[in-house]
């Protein structure tokens, strides 16, 4: 029986007339082919994944599990489609925390119309992919039993402006996130989730010296998805945090060439996480003008009740 995803953070969304991803209780992740070339490229990019020699394993492990493709039953009732049958990345997760970064300041790739060229560029220049080379597609942030989910819409998640960014990598990783309008994180988890020997930080960097080197793909419009549990985090236990590569819709071959757009964004958001574990107390973020707190409050698209689920469930 496929079901609605329960954690999902950004991106077209399956319900009544719309189609979207669809999960499985086997721990699948079905998302439908988008009718044009879109769909062709991503299969394209799944397809030669594994048998590409010039991705090493250890940089293989930062991408979903591929199974193929399949006709499902769409999402918007439209009857059978194909799906791209992937690893389910929320599986095993009771309360995951979840950040969709899309990387690079520039969205779309160099054969794009010029329709959609404007478009993504109207997106990029409201939101902070021009001036950071990344942005946050969209979130979730455990809080606790009671309160759920702080769920920025999507909409609202990609109009932060660089401080609010700043602020919003912090809140991922804090323990004082109950008030919507809390603007001093704790950073508590900094260490745990950010930092050590495998946490994002080295994660991040592992991939990094990879794209320094690869010539083989340029990513337009891909995410890093950052995923850890924060009760693992709260019991002193490893929360599990990691990165996976996602949404390859965009996928250009890069011809020998370095994708500077992409290894940008990453050296960005490398920045960022590392300012953060270099000085997890310091909160002097000026974020105290009205215009700017807008899109972190509850009247802007936050999803305060979005519920949250105990292991027995
Ligand atoms: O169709 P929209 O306006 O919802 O845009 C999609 C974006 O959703 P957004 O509204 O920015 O949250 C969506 O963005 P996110 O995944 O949410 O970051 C994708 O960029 C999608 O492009 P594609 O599937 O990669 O071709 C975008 O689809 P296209 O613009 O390519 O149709
Ligand atoms: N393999 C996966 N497992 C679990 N969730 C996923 C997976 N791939 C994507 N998602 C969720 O779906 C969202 C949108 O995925 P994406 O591939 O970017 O779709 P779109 O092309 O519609 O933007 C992501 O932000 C994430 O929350």
């Amino acid at each position: 029986m496929l079901k609605v995803p329960q954690h999902q953070v950004a991106g077209h969304e399956a319900g009544i007339g719309k189609l979207g991803p669809l999960v499985d209780e086997s721990g699948r992740f079905y998302k439908p082919l988008q009718g044009d070339e879109r769909g062709a490229n991503e299969v394209a990019f799944y397809s030669s994944l594994s048998t590409n020699s010039g991705i090493p394993e250890h940089i293989q492990r930062f991408f979903p599990t591929f199974y193929g493709t399949q006709l499902v039953e769409a999402s918007d009732g439209s009857g059978l489609l194909p799906h791209l049958v992937l690893e389910d990345l929320a599986l095993g997760h009771v309360n995951p925390s979840i950040m969709d970064i899309k990387i690079g300041s520039r969205t779309w790739a160099p054969e794009a119309s010029e329709k959609y060229i404007q478009k993504c560029l109207k997106k990029d220049r409201e939101s902070s992919s021009l001036s950071l080379g990344f942005r946050i597609s969209g979130l979730q942030i455990y809080r606790s039993k009671e309160l759920g989910f702080w769920k920025p819409g999507k909409k609202a998640a990609q109009k932060l402006s660089t401080e609010e960014v700043k602020l919003v990598l912090r809140r991922f990783v804090s323990s004082n996130t109950l008030n919507d309008l809390d603007l001093r994180p704790d950073c508590a988890f900094a260490s745990t989730v950010y930092g050590g020997s495998t946490g994002i930080l080295s994660q991040l960097l592992e991939l990094k010296a990879w794209f320094e080197d690869q010539t083989i793909f340029h990513l337009y419009s891909c995410s890093i998805l950052v995923i850890f549990e924060k009760e693992l985090a709260l019991k002193g236990k490893n929360p599990g945090a990691h990165i996976k590569l996602i949404d390859f819709a965009h996928v250009y071959e890069g011809q020998g060439v370095i994708d500077h757009n992409f290894l940008g964004g990453l050296c960005s958001l490398i920045k960022f996480i590392s300012d953060i574990l270099t000085a997890p107390s310091d909160c002097r973020i000026d974020i105290s003008a009205k215009a700017d707190q807008k899109n972190l409050t509850a009247d802007n698209g936050v999803v305060a009740d979005h519920k949250s689920h105990t292991a027995s469930e």
